[in-house]
């Protein structure tokens, strides 16, 4: 298990370059799958999640080169079916969320498609529902089970394109069913879809493939199916994430810090969201600099009431920052109500927050409402343990901000996320070590 050892209290000072989103990424690496073409992706983190699923797709037989740090050739034309029926398969398939997004590619254009009930962040139930009825819409037929929790989709004859009206905008059950239509025959119509960036990014690459997607950015998409797709050259984004991250830990240790070519275009409602929490953003060309803050104000409503940060699907608030809002609330001026609707298990790591001497009221599984200090007092250092990848970075800004010595275990949760972190938190000046055991 691995652990950080962090000497907080210090304030940070520098640039910082965002690593490629890996939510993105692990749908990017799975759409190689649906050509036997060389396809080359420019900016894939170097992630634990993003490492096994590439090795998921080695193991499949897709012939793969790393031509530069971050940029990957991948050619599937030869894949190797019977890995889907191994032992490997169902340890490596069932080791994180990303993995279930193998299946809409390879029902597509081999008939079949399996995976076991994959991994990812313990936050909560988390169903493929969407996924599946979204096969099934295509004609494909389906199987479970129960008790290996393993799942099965065929189509001997092909996908045939349908109307869909999803029961929920689950970002990669919208990808999976997406890679599925590009391939079906006829008109697929997907309503209610997910739309986050890292779905457009999905639709461009695939567009750019010769895929016919039109909707891209929208709830409403409309696949025209073609019969075959070709090679493509495509660059992931920015990972959102982490540059919300950043943001949190610039306000929490009252830095100075540039992030680095965030693609602003694509951040949607983050930017605004850390501004009503008081929080100075810089656009300076496609950079964030976030001037050093001796304080950040948290703004009420018109009518004086509390602020409600709260997440939603895209365009709305991603699920994914609001840990870090949250830690990020405990050193603002003024009060907040936190509000993670979708995943009922995410919010409570606040315990430990708690501990270090944060003012919160977990209201119920899904609501926090925290008092900040406004620097009056600062957390109290401590050890913990990581218990999901967005609550170990939030612990790891707090332990940051802490005066005094911190240790987080259980780092494996953040590796999953975030590239190279001690370095990089080392070059703005941060006091972190590593132990790996
Ligand atoms: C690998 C990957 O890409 N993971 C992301 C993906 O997970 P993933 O695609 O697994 O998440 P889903 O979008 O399917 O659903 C997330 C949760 O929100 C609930 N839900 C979803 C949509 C909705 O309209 N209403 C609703 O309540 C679902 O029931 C579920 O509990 O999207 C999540 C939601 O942005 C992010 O937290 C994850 O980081
Ligand atoms: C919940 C997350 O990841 P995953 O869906 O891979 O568990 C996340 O990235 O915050």
């Amino acid at each position: 298990m691995g652990t950080f050892q962090i000497e907080g209290g210090h304030s940070l000072k520098g640039e910082i370059i965002p690593q490629g989103a890996k939510n993105e990424a692990l749908q990017i690496l799975c759409a190689v799958l649906l050509t036997s073409e060389k396809v080359i992706i420019e900016n894939i983190p170097d992630i634990v999640d993003v490492n096994k699923l590439i090795t998921i797709l080695e193991n499949l037989g897709v012939k793969i080169q790393k031509q530069a740090k971050g940029t990957f050739s991948f050619i599937a034309d030869d894949i190797n079916l019977s890995y889907l029926e191994s032992d490997l398969f169902k340890e490596e398939g069932s080791s994180l969320r990303g993995s279930i997004m193998i299946v809409g590619p390879l029902l597509a254009r081999f008939g079949k498609g399996y995976i076991p009930r994959p991994g990812g962040d313990k936050i909560g139930r988390r169903r493929l529902d969407t996924h599946f009825q979204g096969f099934i819409n295509l004609g494909a037929e389906f199987r479970y089970n129960r008790e290996e929790r393993f799942y099965g989709v065929e189509a001997p004859e092909g996908l045939k394109g349908a109307y869909m009206l999803l029961d929920q905008a689950s970002v990669t059950g919208t990808a999976n069913i997406i890679m599925a239509a590009v391939l079906a025959k006829g008109t697929t119509t997907i309503y209610n879809a997910a739309c986050e960036p890292y779905i457009q990014q999905l639709c461009k690459m695939l567009n750019s493939m010769g895929a016919n997607i039109s909707g891209v950015g929208s709830n409403l998409l409309v696949i025209e199916g073609v019969t075959s797709l070709n090679g493509c050259n495509h660059r992931v984004l920015p990972d959102m994430i982490e540059i919300g991250s950043w943001i949190g830990l610039a306000a929490m240790t009252r830095s100075e810090l540039t992030i680095k070519d965030v693609s602003w275009e694509n951040l949607g409602i983050i930017p605004e969201t850390f501004r009503k929490l008081g929080i100075t953003l810089n656009k300076v060309g496609d950079d964030i600099h976030i001037p050093a803050q001796e304080e950040y104000e948290i703004q009420g409503y018109i009518d004086g009431s509390i602020l409600t940060v709260a997440d939603a699907p895209w365009p709305g608030f991603t699920p994914d920052l609001l840990s870090i809002v949250l830690v990020m609330c405990t050193q603002a001026k003024g009060s907040v109500l936190i509000h993670q609707k979708m995943f009922e298990s995410r919010l409570f790591f606040v315990d430990k927050l708690i501990d270090m001497g944060a003012k919160i009221i977990l209201c119920d599984p899904h609501r926090a409402t925290v008092i900040g200090h406004n620097f009056k007092s600062s957390l109290r250092a401590t050890t913990m343990v990581s218990p999901d990848i967005r609550a170990g970075i939030s612990l790891l800004i707090a332990a940051l901000s802490a005066e005094g010595n911190s240790t987080i275990h259980n780092i494996e949760q953040i590796d999953r996320g975030y590239e190279n972190i001690v370095e990089r938190l080392q070059a703005i000046g941060a006091k972190i070590t590593r132990t790996d055991s």
